[in-house]
C-alpha cells in the first residue's frame, strides 16, 4: 500500500432530510448521477422502465407537475409528446434555480447523453436539441413545494408568462427519488404522499419512482438520511389516499434491484 492510499479519505458531512433545502447541491448531484445515463444504475432503470409506465397515461394529458424534480429534467422530458402544460418544482431554492437556467437555456449541464438514452428506449428519431427545444415550450412554472406543507406549493418561482395561472390541481403528478428522501419515518412519509395526492385531480394518475430498503443516499461529499421504505408502506399510503393499487384500476409496479416505479389512478 503507498503512502497516498493510506491517507484516509475524508468523512462525507451527515445531512437530516430537511437539510435538502440549504445542503443540496445540483452541479455535485448532476454530476454524480446524470453525468451519462449508463454510470448510475438507479438512473438506469427508472429511465428503462419509465416508457413502460407513462405509456398507460392518457394520450394527451393537460397538466404534469413534477414534485421534487431537484435540478432534473428528464421527466418533462420523457413527457415531451403526452403533455400540453408541464410544471416542475422543488424544495431546495439553488433546485429551483438549477430549473429555471435549463429552461432558458442556460444550463451549464448537458442533458444531450440523457435525452439520447431517452429517445434510444422510446425509438424516437428526434435529436436532443429537438427533444428539449419541445420541452421547453412546455414548461410554464417553477414551483417552491414542500411536501411537508398543505398546501403543498409554496409559491411560484418562475413562470413562461405573466398570465399564468398555476393550478391547485394536475392531471398527473409524478415524483420520484422524492417522498422518502423528504422524510426519515414512516409518519412523516405518509403525510408526504398525502400531500402529493392532494393534487392529483380525481381521475388523474400518480407516477411515483424510488428506491426500496435505503436509509441514506450520497454525493458530493455529503451523506442524507432518508426513510427505510418497504413495498407495503408504498402500497398502505396509496390506498389510504384513494389511490389504484390493482391492475384493473390502472395500478402498475415495477421494481428492480430496489428500485421501483409505478402508476395509479385516482378513484
Ligand atoms: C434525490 S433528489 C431527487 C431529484 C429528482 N426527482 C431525481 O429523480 O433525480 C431528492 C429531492 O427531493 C427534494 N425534497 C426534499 N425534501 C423535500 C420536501 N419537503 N418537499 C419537496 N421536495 C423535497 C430535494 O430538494 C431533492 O431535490
Amino acid at each position: 500500500m503507498t503512502v497516498e492510499e493510506e491517507v484516509e479519505k475524508p468523512k462525507d458531512e451527515e445531512c437530516s432530510a430537511i437539510d435538502h433545502k440549504d445542503k443540496f447541491n445540483p452541479d455535485a448531484y448532476l454530476e454524480s448521477f446524470y453525468k451519462t445515463a449508463s454510470e448510475d444504475t438507479a438512473m438506469q432503470i427508472v429511465l428503462f422502465f419509465l416508457p413502460g409506465i407513462l405509456y398507460r397515461l392518457p394520450e394527451k394529458v393537460h397538466s404534469v407537475l413534477d414534485l421534487g424534480a431537484g435540478p432534473t429534467v428528464y421527466l418533462p422530458i420523457s413527457l415531451r409528446s403526452r403533455a400540453q402544460n408541464i410544471y416542475t418544482s422543488d424544495y431546495a431554492p439553488a433546485n429551483r434555480e438549477t430549473l429555471v437556467n435549463w429552461i432558458e437555456k442556460k444550463s451549464t449541464f448537458d442533458w444531450k447523453n440523457v435525452c439520447t438514452w431517452i429517445s434510444n428506449i422510446e425509438a424516437s428519431m428526434e435529436t436532443p436539441e429537438v427533444m428539449q427545444t419541445k420541452t421547453r415550450n412546455l414548461m410554464r412554472a417553477v414551483l417552491d413545494v414542500n411536501v411537508h406543507s398543505s398546501p403543498v406549493i409554496q409559491n411560484i418561482h418562475w413562470k413562461s408568462e405573466d398570465s399564468i395561472t398555476v393550478p391547485e390541481k394536475f392531471q398527473v403528478v409524478s415524483t420520484v427519488f422524492c417522498l422518502e428522501y423528504s422524510c426519515e419515518k414512516l409518519e412523516d412519509y405518509n403525510r408526504a404522499v398525502k400531500n402529493a395526492c392532494s393534487l392529483i385531480e380525481d381521475g388523474g394518475f400518480l407516477i411515483q419512482g424510488g428506491v426500496l430498503d435505503a436509509t441514506t443516499y450520497n454525493f458530493g461529499g455529503k451523506t442524507f438520511r432518508c426513510h427505510q421504505l418497504k413495498q407495503q408502506h408504498i402500497l398502505d399510503s396509496l390506498k389510504t389516499n384513494g389511490m389504484s393499487t390493482n391492475t384493473e384500476d390502472g395500478y402498475k409496479f415495477i421494481t428492480h434491484d430496489d428500485i421501483f416505479l409505478l402508476v395509479s389512478r385516482k378513484l
